[in-house]
């Protein structure tokens, strides 16, 4: 699955039109993170279906979940924008950040510097860059780009194997895992208790996916993780905000 995704982002990218610029108010995405009130900070996303789960979100309103999010105390906002495989689209991203304060994370699959320029374009604080899809010099080349836009990055893992390919070229600020296996679609938080040695001391650490019960935020906590990005099971929550209350209990920071 994930080469047909890759595959059908090289066709978009090869048509990619660079909008014209937001005007919107950059926000730190490292910091909202570092200074969470939230027992581990929380990003919240925007996900209406994915390749593994079809449709999540039959009753989709973007905004508005984003505004719960907010009012419900998550900490920054995942916006899926891939729309082939998540039904996303980019424009969810200025919208949202005209409706909310919070950081906004673009998550997509990023194969393209142009489409490093388009995040910045359409408003996006932050950019998701997955080890799997790009080699590690690739990477850091986006990374350095972002860097000087004034995106932060987070820079995903599925393997210590990967990690350390990073690791010889930089450190990035931000490292998640991904709890979920984008080839076979296998979600188990051991991810996160396996590859946390690997994590560097000065590295912010997200874990990513499958986390549905305040016990998961738990284990992932004492796994090391200063981060949580969560999709589905808020989404499938009655609200965004009973979502949130679920998995922090009466300790979510509103
Ligand atoms: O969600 C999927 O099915 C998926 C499949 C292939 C590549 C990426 C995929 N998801 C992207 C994500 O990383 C998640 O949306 C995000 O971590 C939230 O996960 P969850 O809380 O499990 O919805």
């Amino acid at each position: 699955m994930l080469n047909k995704i890759i595959e059908t982002k090289k066709e978009e990218v090869a048509q990619l039109v660079l909008p014209p610029k937001e005007s919107v108010k950059p926000v730190s995405f490292f910091n909202a993170l570092q200074n969470t009130k939230n027992e581990v900070a929380l990003i919240a996303e925007v996900k209406k279906a994915s390749p593994s789960k079809g449709i999540i979100k039959g009753n989709f309103d973007p905004i508005q979940i984003a505004k719960e999010y907010e009012s419900g105390g998550a900490d920054a906002i995942s916006v899926l924008t891939d729309s082939r495989y998540f039904q996303g689209k980019r424009e969810y991203i200025p919208a949202i950040k005209k409706a909310v304060s919070l950081p906004i994370l673009r998550k997509d699959f990023i194969i393209d510097e142009n489409q490093v320029l388009e995040s910045k374009l359409i408003g996006a604080d932050a950019i998701l860059l997955i080890a799997e899809v790009l080699e590690a010099s690739k990477l850091y080349e986006f990374y350095q780009f972002a860097t000087e836009l004034g995106l932060d990055c987070l820079v995903e893992i599925h393997s210590s194997e990967a990690l350390e390919g990073i690791l010889s070229i930089f450190t990035p600020k931000i490292i998640g895992v991904n709890n979920r296996n984008l080839k076979t679609f296998e979600v188990t938080l051991e991810q996160t208790e396996t590859i946390t040695s690997y994590i560097p001391e000065e590295s912010l650490f997200i874990s990513e996916s499958g986390i549905f019960t305040h016990d998961d935020i738990l284990r992932v906590k004492k796994a090391g993780a200063k981060a949580v990005l969560v999709g589905e099971s808020l989404m499938r929550a009655e609200t965004p905000a009973q979502g949130i209350l679920t998995l922090f209990g009466a300790g979510a920071a509103q």
